[in-house]
């Protein structure tokens, strides 16, 4: 691709589900063109929607999103990534894009060699509240990736929150493990925090406004202090007082332990995709 930094690359995103959603949405709040962003998308439905919301040009076959993008992503599920970049090896070697890949598990070796070899691929892992520009994405490049293409890759993913650079591949697991899948982590608990107050009396919705704004509140301080988790925890933490006896319970119950056995399984989860899908 042209690694002109001064113009704006044509944009393909492969697979138009509810990722590529949140990431188109950011990317044209942004201000970025919609006639700049492509999607191939087989579902009618989602084309349409697409189309409407954002303005942005979808089409039902990947090969007639992608062809003339500067940048490709990604943005199938893991199990039918090989089969998507079959379709599109001879558009690769013709053209050489820029390939952005956001599927959880899939390598950027694996990538390159299923589109034909000789490519810059950058692996990226964002997170649902890209919707709202709240996301946070982890990259990676591989080696023939030029830092104009770098700089492309964060320019996409920034738009929808701040991104971290990551040096190892091989702990993007884990960071789909932390971020990637992690707000689904935090409405488990919004789930059983607001369950947790029905049964104590609570109606559902003042058990619901609680939760959500106690978690917004935590998060927000979480960001915007200097202090680290453990110091803001104890200073909710009277001695003898409620939040001590709710975190007594928390710590016998195993609360850690159980935590890091879940992003345990999940960036486990991760790595077994790669090689099932190989
Ligand atoms: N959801 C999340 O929170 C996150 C997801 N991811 C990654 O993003 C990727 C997409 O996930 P998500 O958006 O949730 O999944 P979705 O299923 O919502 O979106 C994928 C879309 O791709 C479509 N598709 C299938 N085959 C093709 C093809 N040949 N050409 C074009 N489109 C095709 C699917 O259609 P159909 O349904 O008909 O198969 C579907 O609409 C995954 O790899 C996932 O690991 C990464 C970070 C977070
Ligand atoms: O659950 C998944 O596999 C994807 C990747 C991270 C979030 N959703």
């Amino acid at each position: 691709m042209n690694d002109s930094a001064s113009r704006t690359p044509t944009v393909a995103f492969i697979g138009g589900g509810n990722m590529a959603r949140s990431l188109i949405g950011g990317l044209v709040a942004r201000g970025r063109p919609a006639d700049a962003i492509r999607v191939a998308e087989p579902v009618a439905a989602l084309r349409d929607g697409l189309q409407q919301d954002f303005g942005v040009t979808c089409a039902e076959h990947a090969t007639a999103a992608a062809e003339g993008a500067d940048v490709w992503v990604l943005a199938v599920k893991p199990q039918v990534m090989r089969e998507v970049s079959a379709a599109l090896v001879p558009l690769a070697q013709a053209r050489r894009p820029l390939v952005v890949s956001i599927a959880a598990g899939i390598t950027t070796a694996q990538l390159e060699r299923w589109l034909g070899g000789d490519l810059p691929v950058v692996r990226a892992m964002p997170n649902t509240p890209a919707l709202l520009g709240a996301g946070i994405t982890g990259l990676f490049a591989n080696a023939r990736t030029s830092d104009a293409q770098r700089a492309d890759a964060d320019a996409l993913l920034d738009a929808v929150g701040p991104t971290v650079w990551i040096d190892d591949e091989a702990t993007m697991d884990a960071v789909t493990a932390v971020s990637g899948s992690g707000p689904a982590y935090v409405f488990l608990l919004a789930e059983a925090m607001q369950a947790a107050g029905v049964a104590q009396g609570l109606s559902p919705d003042a058990a619901r406004a609680l939760v959500q704004q106690t978690l917004l509140g935590a998060a927000t301080m979480l960001v915007k202090q200097a202090e680290p988790a453990d110091v803001l925890r104890a200073r909710v933490t009277s001695p003898g007082g409620t939040t001590q006896a709710a975190i007594e319970t928390f710590e016998a119950g195993g609360f850690r332990e159980l935590v890091g056995r879940a992003i345990a399984a999940a960036t486990q989860r991760g790595r077994q995709l790669s090689a099932a899908n190989d």
